[in-house]
């Protein structure tokens, strides 16, 4: 489990982004972390990333405060992975093979299994054709594609993504979606950090939305999204799921696919 404890942090005197935030992760999950824009979700995660260290309270793993040594942050790091909402902060290699390589090669594996892993990682994100292709010549898609290849990678026991569908097009978008929902299935613990209400819905299981560095609500798909109110005071809307099935009197639909596949039938 990952618990965020009381954590207040600031990156200057007088100025506190999290305030007093308490949040749990337990494994088997696939959470959402809602919040507009400057509500503290990047801060949250470069804290739960031991790369900020709070000035009140802590972050704890597996039942034990973090140790930010830097051995302990080093072995920590194979078992929780951030991918970064800019993809140009995570690449460093010139070639797509070379960057995904990069931390398993800091960590010393063998070639071979470098190899298998990266292969295997380029195959499930749809991009083994960018195996060999310069990273200045991708779109920024493609990159973004790039720097979770270099997470899933390491095989990491959970997986925080920043924004993983900002700047995206639609196609790039529900390629994401699919990636993320795979990996769900695959047992992976996610914590997906968003104001893309519509992907958090489709592809979370629980839910946290935040508002100027607090807890505003959280919940399940049932729970969290209730009060429209609360939500448009935060500066976010409800999933279209919700939408409809407040003020059409639908049943509530755990995702689109379940949505239009009941649609489908009725026709
Ligand atoms: N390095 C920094 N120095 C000073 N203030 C910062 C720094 N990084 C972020 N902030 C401030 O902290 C607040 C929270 O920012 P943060 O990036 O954590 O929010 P966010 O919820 O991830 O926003 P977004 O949805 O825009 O990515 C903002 O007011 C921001 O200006």
């Amino acid at each position: 489990m990952l618990e965020v404890k009381k954590v207040a942090y600031s990156y200057q005197e007088g100025q506190t982004i999290l305030k007093d935030l308490t949040l749990e992760f337990k494994e088997g999950h696939v959470y959402g972390l809602l919040g507009a824009n400057g509500s503290g979700k990047s801060t949250l995660f470069l804290s739960l990333m031991g790369l900020l260290k709070p000035q009140k309270g802590m972050i704890a793993y597996q039942g034990k405060p973090l140790s930010y040594k830097k051995k302990d942050l080093y072995i920590y790091r194979q078992e929780v992975s951030l991918v970064f909402q800019n993809p140009d902060q995570q690449i460093f290699y010139s070639i797509v093979k070379d960057d995904v390589a990069f931390a398993l090669r800091n960590l010393g594996y063998e070639e071979a299994e470098i190899t298998h892993r990266v292969d295997k990682v380029l195959l499930e994100l749809g991009i083994s054709h960018l195996k060999e292709k310069p990273v200045q010549y991708l779109s920024y898609g493609q990159k973004k594609r790039v720097a979770i290849a270099g997470a899933l990678a390491l095989e990491s026991k959970w997986l925080l993504l920043d924004e993983p569908t900002a700047g995206l097009d639609p196609e790039g978008r529900r390629l994401m979606m699919s990636v993320i929902n795979r990996l769900a299935k695959q047992g992976k613990n996610i914590i997906i950090s968003s104001h893309d209400m519509d992907l958090v819905y489709d592809c979370c299981d629980y839910f946290y939305l935040l508002a100027d560095g607090k807890l505003l609500t959280q919940g399940t798909k049932e729970t969290a999204f209730i009060d429209r109110e609360l939500l448009l005071q935060a500066n976010l809307e409800q999933p279209w799921l919700v939408k409809i099935h407040q003020q059409f009197n639908l049943p509530l639909f755990e995702n689109e696919q379940s949505f239009f596949s009941q649609q489908n039938k009725k026709e």
